[in-house]
């Protein structure tokens, strides 16, 4: 896989020294209440194993699967739930966690789905925020890892056609591989 990598832009080391810096971040955050973290299949399986280790607070965990990028670079705008939350979330302090936000869509729906399921409160920790793939008053995160060029980037989580999630690191693909 690391043939098909044009530029690595975040090492595993630098990923694991920010999860560290969010971890404890968050843990001053939650310090005193028991968040449910919804980790957002499946990109963000990677980064929600890797973040919870630095969490020195009482948790629950769960899982939703929302999906709107089909095999491509650009995604399709709408956003399909496949799989719902197993937790109810009426009085929760929710953090979604998930790899990047981009165009923000997934951001937005999910954000309107648990709207009125009386959440205490819904906060988002994103890896990766790429700003500029929306407009400036678009959806925001709360905790946010590195703030990443508008490229299309893949690893540690991010797929291109299903592939390159199991990267240790962030890298940008070789030109070539899109096309192949
Ligand atoms: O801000 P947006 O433009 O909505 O993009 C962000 C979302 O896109 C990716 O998920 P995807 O829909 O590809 O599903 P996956 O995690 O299962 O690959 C990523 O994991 C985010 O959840
Ligand atoms: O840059 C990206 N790469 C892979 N998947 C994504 N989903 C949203 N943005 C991206």
């Amino acid at each position: 896989m690391d043939n098909d990598i044009q530029r690595v832009l975040y090492s595993e080391a630098k990923i694991q020294e920010t999860c560290k810096r969010l971890g404890s971040q968050l843990t001053n955050v939650y310090r005193s209440k028991r968040p449910l973290v919804v980790c957002v299949l499946k990109g963000a399986v990677p980064f929600t194993a890797d973040l919870i280790k630095r969490m020195d607070v009482y948790m629950d965990l769960d899982f939703i699967d929302v999906s709107s990028y089909h095999g491509g670079t650009k995604s399709s705008g709408t956003v399909k739930l496949l799989k719902d939350l197993d937790t109810s979330v009426a009085g929760r302090d929710v953090l979604f966690v998930d790899d990047i936000v981009d165009t923000g869509k997934t951001l937005v729906y999910l954000q309107r789905l648990l709207r009125n399921r009386g959440a205490a409160s819904m906060k988002v920790c994103t890896l990766m925020d790429k700003p500029e793939a929306r407009p400036s008053d678009g959806v925001k995160a709360d905790y946010v890892g590195f703030q990443v060029p508008n490229e299309f980037l893949v690893g540690y989580g991010l797929d291109y056609q299903g592939k390159y999630r199991n990267l240790p690191y962030v890298g940008i693909l070789k030109p070539d591989i899109y096309q192949a």
